[in-house]
């Protein structure tokens, strides 16, 4: 008799497989091993047979695992956790796990790997390829790969200057020891209403059982010092967390501020990783030797084996909302993570989502509140510019109130934040002899212009083109007009009103790694910059005492489009970006301007009602069975081939079951119709709460069969409806 092994392959487009254990090896569930695929390996998890049916195949067919990798195994919650997910998100099993095992590095027993930097020495022959590969890489350090990919060079460029001296080969020690967070380095002396509430999550820290803690603060209450006090209690007794940050911008500010608290910084997990940070982070996570782990929400997949809390910061950003591959929510994913490992989870929010305070109205998630700011801040003041009444210039976009303001704060010495959540410099660019609007040939979109690289570019899928000079329709030279504001007119604008105030353009073009958002903390504690022109990166996380202005540009920008979160989101994001105003001794205040100040969303964000804001969405929400009342599922059928992708799409909703709890809408194009060269239709199935949607998706989906050049996904609980 030989023993199998029923195994879960990294292999997105297979399912469990059985394998024979040859003779003195030993694999558990969770094991992580090597097989045979036809002539090549891959790496896989051992599985509980019960839990992942396959067909069986007889013994004598039966390959032999090939090795068990030098890893610990993967925990029983997290291959509860994969199941649950692909379930739930309608994904393959593979594709899930995928995100546990994060990297074949990781498993290999190599404990050190060679990496290539910079010697400092300049080559004879210094091509142009050279010289851009010497200035990206500066003082950075990795695998030629990664080398070549920052550089934008061929890895034989790199090799070249490897071979002339120019780059040097170095030894990483990838499993040295990360140094331990101290609980009592430096604790802060909290305020009542801050240690009540740290308080009861340290108990449940210890008290090592499942419960979701809403924790609702408002800006600069400190949410982040009362979650660091549950961190604490989890390093005492020797428990991992996981903190999950929206955006991997935030992580650098984090590291600092956990560092101050604990006296060392916590392991970062993020797409930024080289392959020896990846691989020294995973290992020292699986053993269970990162007591404290921060990351985008990829790290939530990660195999600590032993977790005791979960913080999820800013919990009601959509950023957690994967929208490629597995569309997982990683907020809520984090919950049903804490409810397998059975640990506390807290979610904290100045802006809580309606989703949330639904769940503690429902008595799952437990609310704690911290209602004001800490210390003598005070939460700034608010107040809305009617841009039709109090017009800007012909030509320009900040209307003369909100200049008086910022004329205000530099004559105090104090610094501002313009906040527009538009990248480059226009959104649209058209000929003004011909009409000719410039559109992405491979999506349904302007091309926005960025003025400071002179490029065209495509938000959606990356195409860019250099800024005609002429008009490529009708070739009238100097015809093309720029069409409204992104962030870079702004700061063109800022600087003719105070051509001697620092601006300081934040957006993802130009703080694009931790390094470059240290350095942008820096300059603001040092008072270097004056005014800063961002979007959505700058509105959330920091803490900045010496701002006192806040400017919202457009703050109507949100609601077009009309989602069904589009005012709530407009909310949140105003809310937490004059969270970033008067955080210190010196009051705030905040200008929004706005089309339409009449909106029940601007009076919410004036008045300061939010209560009476929140209410009134839920109302309609529930009127319209729309979350969390009601469930919705997209289905996206997309092809280069369009009349493929449409007759797909009729297909399946012609095929649409019938039944009283649900109905299903479409297809019809996509509001992107086209997005990285692939027509897309969509499908919306909208739901009673209680109706099993995935079942009946499954079965819907799974008897239908479409052509290998269409693909269809599926959106459980979508948040982009594009
Ligand atoms: N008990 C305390 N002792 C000293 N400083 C504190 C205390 N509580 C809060 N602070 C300081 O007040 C500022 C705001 O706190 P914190 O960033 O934790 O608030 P937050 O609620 O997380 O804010 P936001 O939601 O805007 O990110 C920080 O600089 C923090 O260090
Ligand atoms: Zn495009």
């Amino acid at each position: 008799m030989s023993s199998r092994a029923r195994i879960l392959v990294l292999h997105p487009a297979l399912g469990p497989l059985d394998y024979r254990v040859p003779q003195g090896m030993a694999v558990e569930p969770g094991s992580i091993v090597v097989v045979p695929i036809g002539p090549r390996q891959y790496a896989g998890v051992v599985w509980e047979p019960e839990r992942l049916p396959t067909e069986e195949i007889g013994d004598n067919r039966l390959r032999n695992l090939i090795a068990v990798a030098d890893a610990p195994p993967i925990p029983e919650p997290v291959r509860r956790l994969v199941e649950w997910t692909a379930d739930y998100y309608l994904s393959p099993p593979s594709a899930v796990l995928a995100m546990a095992v994060r990297t074949s590095a990781a498993f290999e027993s190599a404990p050190t790997i060679t990496e290539y930097r910079a010697t400092g020495v300049v080559p004879e022959r210094l091509t142009p390829q050279r010289a851009q590969a010497l200035e990206r890489i500066g003082e950075r350090q990795g695998l030629v790969r990664e080398l070549a990919t920052i550089a934008d060079v061929s890895e034989g460029v790199i090799r070249g200057l490897c071979k002339v001296g120019a780059i040097e080969a170095v030894t990483v020690d990838t499993d040295s020891p990360y140094p331990l967070p101290d609980p009592a380095f430096g604790p802060p002396e909290l305020s009542r209403e801050q240690s009540d509430v740290a308080g009861i999550l340290r108990q449940s820290v210890e008290a090592a059982s499942f419960q979701p803690f809403l924790l609702d603060g408002v800006t600069g209450s400190g949410k982040t010092e009362v979650y660091f006090e549950a961190i604490a209690a989890a390093i005492t007794a020797g428990q991992q967390t996981i903190v999950l940050l929206p955006e991997i911008a935030l992580t650098e500010p984090f590291l600092t501020r956990f560092a101050a608290r604990f006296g060392c910084e916590p392991v970062a997990w993020h797409s930024g990783l080289r392959t020896s940070q990846r691989r020294r982070a995973w290992r020292a996570i699986a053993s269970g030797e990162a007591l404290v782990t921060v990351g985008a929400r990829s790290a939530l997949f990660l195999p600590y084996p032993k977790l005791g809390l979960i913080v999820v910061d800013e919990a009601h950003e959509t950023s957690f909302k994967q929208e490629e591959g597995v569309h997982y929510h990683a907020r809520d994913v984090a919950v049903m993570r804490g409810r397998f490992e059975d640990c506390p989870v807290i979610l904290a929010s100045a802006t809580p989502a309606i989703e949330s305070r639904h769940q503690v109205e429902l008595g799952r998630y437990a609310e704690l509140k911290l209602p004001g700011r800490f210390g003598v801040a005070e939460l700034p003041d608010i107040e809305a510019i009617d841009l039709i009444k109090e017009p800007p210039d012909r030509g320009r976009w900040l209307s003369p109130r909100l200049i008086l303001a910022i004329d205000a704060a530099l004559e105090r010495g104090e610094q501002s934040l313009l906040f527009l959540n538009r990248r480059g410099y226009a959104p649209l660019t058209l000929c003004r002899h011909c009409g000719h609007r410039f559109q992405c040939p491979n999506c349904t979109a302007w091309m926005v212009e960025h003025r400071l690289i002179r490029r065209l570019a495509c938000h959606h899928c990356g195409h860019t083109v250099p800024t005609p000079e002429i008009c490529p329709e009708c070739e009238e030279a100097d015809s093309l007009v720029a069409c409204g504001p992104g962030v870079e007119r702004i700061a063109d604008e800022a600087a003719l009103l105070w051509p001697n105030a620092e601006i300081a353009i934040v957006t993802s073009d130009t703080m694009w790694s931790p390094a470059k958002a240290a350095e942008f903390v820096q300059r603001m504690e040092h008072k270097d910059i004056d005014i800063v022109v961002g979007t959505q990166l700058v509105t959330k996380g920091y803490h900045f005492p010496n701002l006192t202005v806040v400017g919202v540009v457009d703050a109507d920008l949100g609601l077009d489009g009309g989602d069904l979160r589009a005012a709530e989101r407009t909310f949140q994001q105003i809310m937490q970006v004059s969270g970033r105003a008067g955080r210190g001794e010196k009051p705030g205040s905040v200008f929004i301007q706005t089309h339409a100040p009449d909106a029940r969303v601007m009076h919410a964000l004036v008045s300061g009602d939010s209560a009476a804001f929140y209410a009134a969405e839920t109302e309609a929400r529930r009127e319209a069975g729309a979350p969390p009342y009601g469930r919705y599922a997209a289905i996206i059928v997309s092809s280069e081939d369009k009349a493929a992708a449409d007759e797909t799409a009729r297909m399946i909703g012609r095929t649409a079951p019938r039944r009283d709890e649900m109905h299903v809408y479409g297809p019809a194009p996509a509001p992107l119709a086209m997005l990285r060269g692939r027509h897309r239709f969509r499908l919306l199935v909208h739901a009673r709460r209680a109706f099993d949607v995935q079942d009946m998706i499954r079965d819907w989906l799974g008897a239908l069969e479409w052509s290998a050049k269409v693909r269809v996904a599926v959106d459980v609980d979508p948040y982009s409806f594009l």
